[in-house]
């Protein structure tokens, strides 16, 4: 356990589209009244802390490297921090997992699944028709890999169950591990 009790790493992973931006906003209103929370969303990262990267395995692993780092420092001084990202390599995840591990922090993997074909027809920045198009090379779920995680903390099905659930269910997983008191003064 860190010296202030309470700052963890909440990760979330799931292909474009899938409600990573959408619960991880929920989340934040939802913990900021009990805690410091930092929400560090790939759109957003990657215009400041990895700028310059693509979308090739290597850059998508660099990417994750710094986004886990960065999160690290925050959560060893008592911050909540809710990472979304499509981060689609298992092995990143783990290696991110780890370095929780060693600095002795929660770390909550929370998969946000929804089928090709939902996200295909939601299509909220229009990437998968551009994608599909042949436009967007190396673009997830349709021409570049998606690993889901195999053992996951919290799975939530965006295009099944309302958000309000899936919320519920990642509050509760973080509640379970003592996460939601407020930091120690
Ligand atoms: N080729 C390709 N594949 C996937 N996504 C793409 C691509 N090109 C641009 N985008 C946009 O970049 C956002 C994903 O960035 P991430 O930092 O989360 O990706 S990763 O974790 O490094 O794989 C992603 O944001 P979200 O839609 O919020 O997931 C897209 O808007
Ligand atoms: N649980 C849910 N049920 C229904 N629609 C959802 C749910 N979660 C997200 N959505 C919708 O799906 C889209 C997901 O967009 P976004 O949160 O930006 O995804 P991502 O950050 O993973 O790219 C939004 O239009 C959002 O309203």
């Amino acid at each position: 356990m860190n010296r202030q009790g309470s700052g963890f790493i909440l990760w979330l992973t799931g292909m474009s589209g899938a409600g990573k931006s959408t619960l991880s906003r929920a989340l934040r209103s939802r913990l900021e009244p009990l805690r410091p929370v930092e929400v560090m969303d790939g759109d957003e990262v990657r215009t400041w802390l990895t700028r310059g990267l693509g979308f090739s395995r290597e850059d998508r692993e660099e990417n994750v490297r710094r986004i886990g780092h960065v999160a690290r420092l925050l959560a060893r001084h008592g911050v909540g921090v809710i990472v979304a990202a499509i981060s689609p390599y298992q092995s990143s995840r783990a290696e991110v997992r780890q370095l929780a591990a060693d600095a002795g922090l929660a770390f909550v993997e929370v998969y946000i699944e929804a089928p090709l074909e939902a996200l295909i027809a939601r299509d909220v920045k229009g990437l998968y028709k551009k994608a599909l198009a042949g436009e967007l090379p190396h673009f997830t779920g349709v021409s570049d890999p998606y690993e889901a995680p195999e053992a996951p903390e919290v799975t939530v099905r965006s295009s099944s169950e309302p958000l309000e659930a899936g919320l519920e269910r990642v509050l509760a997983a973080l509640q379970t591990r003592g996460l939601l008191a407020p930091r120690a003064a």
